[in-house]
């Protein structure tokens, strides 16, 4: 059994957070060898809410989770933190686009960015879950002088997951035959869900389905799911998301399988083109804790077009949080 490890999250109370935290404690991020610490942070009249969640947590008898502490204080729940899941922030209700939540959300991500900056692990990880998730995680970024650009990234492996199960639905084929799509860009409606390099049991998939399709409903449906689900449920996406988060912070500690990437919101190098420094969804692959863009696919003129219009859309959020403040 290894030495414990402390994994902060923030909105613990929230609905993410209600999936999210109990498959931590499971091992199900960290593996069955890795016990946990759990650090989470609310905001101060969420408190009592969070304590319930900590019972139920301890009622989990979980054998791997090794204590938790709660705070209202970044700096407390930060505090020598390995993995950093930043979630708290406030959801978008039907008829929003998630960039209308830029300056609601804004002021949290400051913050917190310097708190993890001053406090947390020299290695920390840090996962920004809560919307607008990839311009969040640039201001978090962007606030933390101590620690590694790198260390930030964004979550767009919920639309991974569905571009996957989509796919797998319309060629019938399992979730486990699907592999290397990509997620390129925003974590919004422009974002590029792009099957040019994606596999279904081996053969190449738009092999399989009608480039009709995938222009016209598989794209949109994938980008638009999230306000799909609040249509339907009254309440944005809230276990997948938490399945997500797991994936996410899994493969980055415990790298991907051989041959095959996933997406992440990682800040930009300039590989394919787009600005460097924006946090922007690229196909990785991830080898003992530190992820790589996979080089040298080709583009198409259609995903080329693509690409720039979530990366404009980036530079927008961008250049609107500057004028905030938030950034430089
Ligand atoms: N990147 C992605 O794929 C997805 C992102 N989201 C986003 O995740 C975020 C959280 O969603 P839910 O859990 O459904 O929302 P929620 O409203 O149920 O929970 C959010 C929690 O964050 C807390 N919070 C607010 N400000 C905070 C602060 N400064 N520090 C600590 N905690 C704070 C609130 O008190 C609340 O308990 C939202 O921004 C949502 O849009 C949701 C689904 C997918
Ligand atoms: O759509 C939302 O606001 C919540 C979210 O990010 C998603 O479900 O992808």
């Amino acid at each position: 059994m290894n030495e414990p490890v402390r994994v902060a999250v923030t909105g613990a109370a929230g609905q993410i957070g209600y999936s999210l935290l109990f498959r931590i404690a499971a091992g199900d991020m960290l593996g069955p060898d890795q016990p946990v610490i759990l650090q989470l942070l609310e905001v101060t009249p969420a408190l009592k809410a969070l304590s319930g969640v900590v019972m139920e947590l301890n009622d989990g008898a979980f054998p791997l989770l090794h204590g938790i502490v709660t705070s209202d204080d970044p700096k407390v729940a930060f505090k020598d933190a390995d993995y950093a899941l930043l979630v708290g922030a406030m959801p978008r209700k039907a008829g929003m686009e998630r960039g209308d939540l830029l300056s609601a959300n804004g002021g949290i991500f400051k913050p917190q960015g310097e708190a993890l900056s001053e406090v947390a692990s020299r290695n920390v990880k840090v996962l920004v879950v809560g919307n607008p998730a990839n311009t969040n995680a640039l201001i978090a970024q962007q606030n933390a002088p101590e620690l590694d650009p790198k260390q930030f990234t964004a979550m767009v492996r919920l639309d991974h997951n569905r571009a996957i199960s989509q796919l797998a639905a319309k060629t019938g084929a399992p979730v486990s035959a699907v592999k290397n799509i990509t997620i390129w860009g925003n974590h919004s409606s422009t974002q590029y869900p792009d099957l040019s390099q994606a596999t279904v049991n081996g053969q190449k998939a738009l092999d399989l389905v009608d480039q009709q399709w995938y222009e016209e409903e598989y794209i949109p449906t994938v980008a638009k799911r999230g306000a799909a689900i609040i249509e339907a449920r009254g309440a944005s996406s809230a276990a997948s998301a938490a399945s997500a988060a797991i994936d996410h912070m899994r493969d980055w500690a415990l790298g991907t399988q051989d041959g095959e990437w996933v997406s992440m919101g990682i800040p930009s190098d300039g590989s394919y083109g787009v600005p460097e420094g924006l946090i922007y969804g690229f196909p990785v692959t991830i080898k003992n804790g530190e992820y790589s863009i996979v080089q040298g696919l080709p583009v198409s003129d259609f995903s080329r077009q693509k690409m720039d219009a979530t990366a404009q859309e980036l530079t927008e959020e961008r250049d609107a949080v500057r004028e905030l403040g938030l950034v430089k």
